[in-house]
């Protein structure tokens, strides 16, 4: 997906992905993990994201990655936080205290960028990208992440239908065995048709399901 097509949907304000709250399945399922103080987790593609500072008062050190630098700057300022910055080529980094945002784009950030990572939580990150950025997208986390990496995943799936495009996409289980099995163990967690209230629903998508997985590098 082209980076401007992300611009431009932060630029016009269209971010009906931002949930305004701390996501459900994150508070109901993070424990699964069972980090520990002081573990680095990654958000990629984190927007602006409640869970951001929620991961945070959990006692892990959080580091976000976004390409919108309105998404940056907003996540701090709704907090009244004036971020440590500081630029370079390829990101401008914002920091305070246990959170760091890193502004531009996922595939040029490197293992030494953040040093060692144990948790990754994904929310509408693997199933914001189309089907042919996917296996690129799970590589490029595997190759800056630590060895025995933990990962909550929360998917989206629904049958095809018009008058509904993504993002975000549809992810089925089989895909994500497919994307992380050769060096992952597994484990869907949750399984549910989506909320009468969701936002999704409210723009069309019938028959949408939301998985959760426990995911364990080895
Ligand atoms: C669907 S939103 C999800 C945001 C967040 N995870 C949440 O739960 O609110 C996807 C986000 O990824 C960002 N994004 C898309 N491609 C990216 C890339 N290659 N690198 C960094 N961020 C990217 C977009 O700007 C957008 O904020």
């Amino acid at each position: 997906m082209d980076p401007e097509f992300w611009r431009e949907r932060w630029h016009s304000e269209q971010i009906g992905f931002h949930e305004g709250h701390v996501n459900a399945h994150l508070r109901q399922f993070w424990q699964h993990l069972d980090a520990r103080p002081g573990e680095k987790v990654l958000v990629p593609l984190c927007g602006k994201a409640h869970d951001l500072a929620w991961l945070r008062d959990q006692g892990c050190y959080v580091i976000g990655v976004e390409l919108s630098d309105l998404a940056c700057a907003a996540f701090f300022a709704e907090r009244g936080i004036e971020p440590a910055e500081s630029s370079g080529q390829r990101f401008t980094c914002y920091r305070h205290r246990d959170i760091e945002l890193w502004c531009g784009d996922f595939f040029d950030l490197t293992a030494d960028d953040i040093g060692l990572v144990e948790l990754v939580y994904d929310r509408a990150a693997l199933i914001a990208l189309p089907p042919a950025m996917r296996q690129r997208y799970v590589d490029h986390l595997q190759a800056i992440t630590g060895p025995a990496t933990r990962s909550l995943l929360i998917t989206l799936d629904y049958p095809e239908q018009p008058g509904f495009q993504g993002p975000p996409f549809n992810v089925s289980d089989q895909e994500v065995e497919q994307l992380y099995s050769a060096n992952h163990d597994i484990e869907r967690i949750h399984h549910s048709r989506l909320r009468e209230d969701d936002g999704l629903r409210k723009r069309g998508l019938e028959g949408g399901t939301e998985s959760v997985f426990h995911l364990r590098r080895r």
